[in-house]
């Protein structure tokens, strides 16, 4: 049985989807040395915010499978280091964008009327009215930089509080923005311009302090800055120095460059800075969605199954892993037999995607070919996770091509492999929507199901040859199951797929060749 660690605290939900599959060991607040030291034994880890898997981690997790975050960041995971290793990494892209949403909209609510002071005002006992006179949000101006999942829904809300609302997003379309009621603006103008500012962008390279001393001197004095997204985004010690000298009327931080927060100058400041502990995403439904959306992947993944939102497979998202799942054990299988016919060393690879599959959205159809391609070098050891890698690293050049005009079936996929030994090719499509059918190898049509064990010739179509061939094969023991020729003239080249019941005795495709007519013999296992 499977063995999964959940190191940070998870819904009990998550917890009961796991045991289904696997035994489940949860042992929050470990020191790294201690995960190092225990996550060998275990195929999948489930985090939240709260475990750091580093590189370390990830190399110790020799039977790691799949590493699950029950949230959207995955910067707490060295991503790259587990898509080295063949690892998924799947979060919950939507599990918690409400709760955080509204985290950010009660920050700005709190700052504007000084909650959290007066709250804890009154309950020392005073009775001061004077100080805690807020600010209205009605008519002001809010700025949204990053106008993805959460800042659309905060923008939505705030224009029905009937905020004017500027964006800043470099990704998104002025159409998209305009519909959620945004007028689109580069971030030197929403500085500017706004009297709120909510920060809803991932932390990357390019985001690290994007809000700094140079940033905030652009703000308005009255303005003031909401981040709920990532810590380090916003420089906190030039935030500091912006609030304590006026510059800006305040902020409110869900999120910090260190977590927990230890020492910091954000702490001595008084009511113009509200400081929540990384409580975003804390809300009972949001933590209910999260655990089980992250747990049901983890399930699937250890089931052999693919994994609906893994950040390291490209483009395999729920919609596109709902038309393309069955596509996908065509392209491996497909991949495995061109691999195999092609023998030797394969330096490029043609995935040609026909048909419905000409899309953009069946790009994770050329990853499993790879994947097939690989299968015989390196067995269990490649996934969709690292096929793309791997193949990089053997120096295969991989060319993607789309032909919506092949209409022979709804949608089939032609793979060609070149090699140290020569160009071969084979097509399949799906029958019944699920049945594999190879359509046709290197050029010549045939209708077959692929079997596990086949033999392949190439011979020239004559009176006698087939017979023949079952004869020797009868010799060495070798019981046919099936048997087709694909032809395009009559007596011309032809190609035989045979399927058969044993994997082929040592020494008989050199006594294959030696049949008159048959020019080349290949033996497959699939
Ligand atoms: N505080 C919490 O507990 C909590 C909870 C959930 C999510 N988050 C964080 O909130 C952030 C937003 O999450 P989301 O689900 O909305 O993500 P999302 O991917 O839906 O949206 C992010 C948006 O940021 C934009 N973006 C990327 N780089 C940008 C840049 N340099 N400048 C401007 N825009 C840029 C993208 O185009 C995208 O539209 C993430 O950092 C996530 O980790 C925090
Ligand atoms: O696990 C948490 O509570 C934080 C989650 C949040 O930061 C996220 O990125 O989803």
């Amino acid at each position: 049985m499977s063995k999964v660690l959940v190191s940070d605290p998870i819904d009990q939900a998550g917890i009961d989807i796991l045991t289904q599959v696997a035994s489940v060991d949860v042992k929050t607040g470990l020191k790294p040395a201690d995960l190092i030291e225990i996550i060998g034994e275990y195929d999948a880890l489930m985090i939240r915010s709260g475990t750091r898997v580093t590189q370390e981690i990830i190399e110790a997790g020799t039977q790691l499978k799949i590493i699950g975050r029950a949230g959207v960041g995955v910067d707490n995971v060295d991503v790259p280091a587990a898509t080295r290793r063949g690892i998924v990494v799947v979060n919950s892209p939507e599990g918690n964008t409400i709760a955080a949403a509204e985290h950010a909209l009660a920050m700005m609510l709190s700052l504007s009327r000084h909650i959290p002071d007066a709250n804890a005002s009154v309950k020392r006992g005073e009775w001061d009215r004077k100080t805690f006179v807020g600010a209205e949000v009605y008519k002001k101006t809010l700025g949204v930089v990053g106008l993805g999942k959460i800042g659309s829904h905060v923008a939505t809300v705030a224009r029905a509080m009937g905020m004017k609302l500027l964006a800043y997003d470099p990704f998104i379309s002025t159409e998209r923005a305009e519909q959620i009621g945004c007028q689109l603006v580069d971030l030197d103008l929403l500085m500017q311009q706004a009297d709120y500012i909510t920060l809803h962008i991932p932390k990357t390279p390019e985001t690290t302090h994007l809000i700094n001393a140079k940033t905030l001197a652009k703000m308005k004095p009255t303005a003031r800055i909401i981040n709920c997204a990532r810590g380090g985004i916003i420089d906190e010690a030039a935030l500091a120095v912006a609030i304590k000298e006026g510059r800006i009327q305040g902020a409110a931080l869900d999120v910090f460059e260190s977590e927990p927060l230890g020492e910091s100058d954000l702490r001595s400041l008084g009511k113009e800075i509200i400081l929540t502990p990384h409580l975003g995403a804390s809300t009972t439904e949001a933590q209910v969605n999260v655990a089980i959306d992250v747990a049901e992947q983890i399930r699937d993944v250890l089931l052999g199954l693919p994994a609906r939102s893994a950040v390291n497979i490209p483009g395999l998202g729920p919609d596109v892993l709902e038309t393309l799942k069955p596509y996908m054990q065509l392209a491996e299988t497909l991949g495995n037999l061109v691999g195999q016919l092609a023998g030797g060393r394969v330096e490029s690879l043609n995935v040609r995607l026909q048909g419905e599959l000409a899309t953009n959205k069946s790009q994770p159809l050329v990853v499993a070919s790879l994947k097939g391609l690989l299968y015989q070098a390196l067995r269990e050891r490649v996934n969709y996770v690292n096929a793309t890698i791997e193949a990089k690293e053997r120096g295969i050049r991989v060319i993607e091509t789309r032909d919506a005009s092949a209409r022979d079936y709804a949608g089939s996929l032609h793979l060609e492999a070149t090699g140290t030994l020569g160009t071969h090719s084979v097509t399949g499509a799906l029958l019944g929507d699920k049945e594999i059918h190879l359509t046709d190898v290197d050029g010549f049509p045939i209708n077959v199901p692929p079997s596990k064990y086949m033999l392949f010739t190439l011979h020239r179509d004559m009176p006698g040859i087939i017979g023949k061939l079952g004869s020797l094969l009868g010799s060495f023991n070798v019981n046919i199951a099936s048997m087709q020729v694909g032809r395009k003239i009559v007596r011309g080249d032809a190609v035989m797929a045979l399927s058969i019941d044993d994997p082929l005795p040592d020494g008989i495709l050199t006594e294959i060749v030696k049949v008159p007519g048959i020019r080349d013999a290949y033996t497959v296992t699939l």
